[in-house]
């Protein structure tokens, strides 16, 4: 079963996911000496940077070390690299460039001006660069915890409703004629996304209520792909109270 947790607005949420997120990460490396978080775009997505960006400069109880974290993407638009729509941008700028996260262990997904010409080639690169990271025999780095976003029709990293995309069983993915511009773009796939230990979906506002139920009632996948994602030891739905606003009353 899901974790769901409701906070009062955008901003409430944001501060509750930034600092359940450097205490998770904190803890991967008491454990590890290392951490790694999968990261998405979008509003929210950001917005929790932003927070986290926040708490490193502050004198924290819990600390990260940020040279010692992975950064990983779940989705990025197929893009030039200096174009803002990237999500690595907005990353880069709220949190990796604050907090110094050393360029060996920031793993972003190409642009559509290095080195390959399409989004295939570039899904291909990526699923090797995941590969390299990963234990002997596995395809897959260790993912501590694997943040999304979710479109109002259901849709995360760049896994849309009805897309091929939705079964797609290869770690990552390229996508075209994406009904959400930019149309190209590279994502992990469910395989990659249901192998992290903790994904935390992170959705806000009330345009994102009804999918928000609906995913949570059980609705199919490939209509609606934020219900086909889970982690293997945590799912964690993050909700400001306008996006929890279409779900059933808890009981008593
Ligand atoms: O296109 C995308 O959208 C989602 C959700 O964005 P939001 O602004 O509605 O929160 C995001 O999670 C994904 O990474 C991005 O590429």
């Amino acid at each position: 079963m899901p974790d769901v947790v409701v906070e009062a607005d955008a901003d409430a949420l944001a501060r509750a996911v930034g600092e359940a997120l450097v205490a998770r990460l904190a803890a991967a490396q008491a454990v590890h000496g290392t951490a790694s978080v999968v990261l998405t775009g979008g509003g929210i997505g950001t917005a929790v940077l932003q927070q986290v960006a926040r708490l490193a400069a502050e004198p924290v109880r819990e600390t990260v070390d940020w040279t010692a974290v992975d950064v990983w993407w779940g989705d990025e638009r197929f893009v030039p690299a200096d174009d803002d729509e990237r999500n690595e941008r907005g990353a880069r700028r709220a949190l990796l460039d604050v907090v110094g996260v050393p360029a060996g262990r920031v793993h972003a997904m190409p642009p559509s001006d290095g080195e390959f010409a399409d989004p295939e080639d570039a899904a291909a690169w990526y699923a090797a660069e995941l590969a390299a990271a990963a234990p002997e025999g596995h395809v897959l780095p260790r993912i501590d915890v694997l943040l999304l976003g979710m479109g109002p029709e259901g849709h995360v990293a760049s896994i849309f409703p009805d897309s091929p995309a939705v079964r797609d069983e290869r770690p990552v993915v390229a996508v075209r004629d994406c009904p959400k511009p930019p149309p190209t773009r590279v994502s992990l796939g469910f395989a990659a996304i249901n192998a992290a230990e903790e994904v935390w979906l992170l959705v806000s506002g009330e345009g994102k209520a009804p999918a928000v139920a609906e995913a949570l009632a059980g609705a199919e996948p490939a209509q609606l792909p934020a219900a086909g994602v889970r982690g293997v030891r945590a799912t964690r739905w993050l909700l400001d109270r306008a996006a929890a606003r279409e779900l059933p009353a808890p009981p008593g």
